[in-house]
């Protein structure tokens, strides 16, 4: 058998124009495990209200942050892939959940240089529906359809293997020498409440009331809230930061279904109107920097913290091509070739 890796990432537009925006944003608000609602009030919520208005804020806000290569978020995921085949024997591809650099295309790619065993690998620390899942669902289906001999392995989320957390605390260490701030704030992709509930594999376990995340369960293996709120207390751990002077936010909420709490926007907020002048933000969520990280949090969480009154806003950057994040994803890929 011969042995091949894709990653996995979210995907980008093609370009930061309204009509790209909007290709895109249809194709992935209608995923169910996104906009998790039957398919015609999907349809008539996606197509009928947040494509009549989103493509154009959202184009405004990727103008801002996109650069001579193209969207951050595809270009760092590219420079990770070529990092990572100077340092595996194997065939590495990549592909996106959403746009044009599809699973299929990448699956094909493999195919194309012999590959018969395939690992999937999706970009995400933590396992959510709207994430990890879709990836590996979507991949099934491309599997059956157009490779139905393709073996295909997953790797799970990583939120709490020691090799990452060392990884994630050194950067964060790294890039806070030298500055001032007197809290940091580990702000993650939010997601609605509802969508924990259907991850829960027991069915009874997942209450959201800030006791069941800290509760052993099996349902933790599906838990992106468990999984978040883990990966802040291990990195507080290594770095040994202070009980109060670090917290857990959720960012980028859209609509007006509960979401994970607290909201990063209010947080941000409330530190500033509280007499914080120094903050640190990280996004544990999001392994490469993106619209997300680069215009709501450095750009948007930025401004609220000046108007409130704060003075330093320090943001580290994701993991993205770091060689100490290239290592451990490298070695992860020998360990699974050599077994
Ligand atoms: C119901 C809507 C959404 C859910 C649920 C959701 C979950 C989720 N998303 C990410 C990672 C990323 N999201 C990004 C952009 C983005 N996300 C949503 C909506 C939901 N996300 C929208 C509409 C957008 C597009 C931008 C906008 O209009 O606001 C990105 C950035 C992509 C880029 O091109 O840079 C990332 C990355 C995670 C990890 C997650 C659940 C855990
Ligand atoms: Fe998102």
């Amino acid at each position: 058998m011969k042995k091949g890796v894709l990653l996995v990432n979210l995907g980008s537009p093609d370009s930061p124009n309204p009509k790209d925006v909007k290709k895109y944003l249809g194709e992935f608000l209608m995923d169910e495990r996104v906009i998790d609602i039957p398919y015609a009030a999907r349809a008539l919520l996606v197509r009928g209200i947040i494509l009549k208005t989103r493509p154009k804020a959202s184009a405004a806000a990727y103008k801002k942050i996109w650069w001579e290569e193209g969207s951050p978020l595809i270009v760092i995921s590219k420079r990770l892939q070529d990092k990572i085949k100077k340092q595996v024997d194997i065939p590495v591809a990549l592909a996106m959940r959403y746009g044009s650099m599809t699973i299929e295309k990448g699956l094909r790619e493999l195919v194309d240089q012999g590959v018969d065993e395939v690992l999937l690998f999706p970009l995400y620390p933590q396992f959510a529906m709207a994430t990890t899942e879709t990836i590996l669902v979507k991949a099934e289906e491309i599997r059956k359809m157009h490779f139905p001999n393709l073996k295909i392995e997953s790797v799970p989320a990583f939120y709490n293997k020691s090799d990452y957390i060392e990884v994630l605390s050194n950067s964060i260490k790294r890039h806070l020498e030298g500055k001032t701030y007197e809290h940091l704030l580990f702000s993650y992709h939010g997601v609605p409440e509802r969508h924990i509930r259907k991850s829960d594999i027991t069915k009874s376990h997942c209450k959201i009331n800030g006791n069941c995340c800290v509760t052993p369960s099996k349902a933790h293996e599906f838990c992106y809230r468990h999984q978040c709120l883990e990966v802040t207390r291990l990195v507080a751990e290594k770095l040994q930061l202070q009980e109060g002077a670090y917290s857990t936010s959720f960012q980028s909420r859209l609509g007006f279904d509960p979401w994970l709490q607290p909201y990063t926007d209010r947080t941000i907020e409330r530190l500033g109107k509280g007499g914080l002048k120094n903050m640190a933000i990280v996004t544990p969520a999001f392994v490469s920097d993106c619209l997300e990280t680069l215009e709501e949090i450095a750009m948007e969480g930025q401004e609220i913290f000046h108007e409130m009154g704060g003075h330093e806003f320090t943001t580290i950057p994701c993991l993205n091509d770091d060689d100490d994040f290239v290592n451990l994803l490298s070695n992860w890929i020998t360990n699974w070739n050599t077994k």
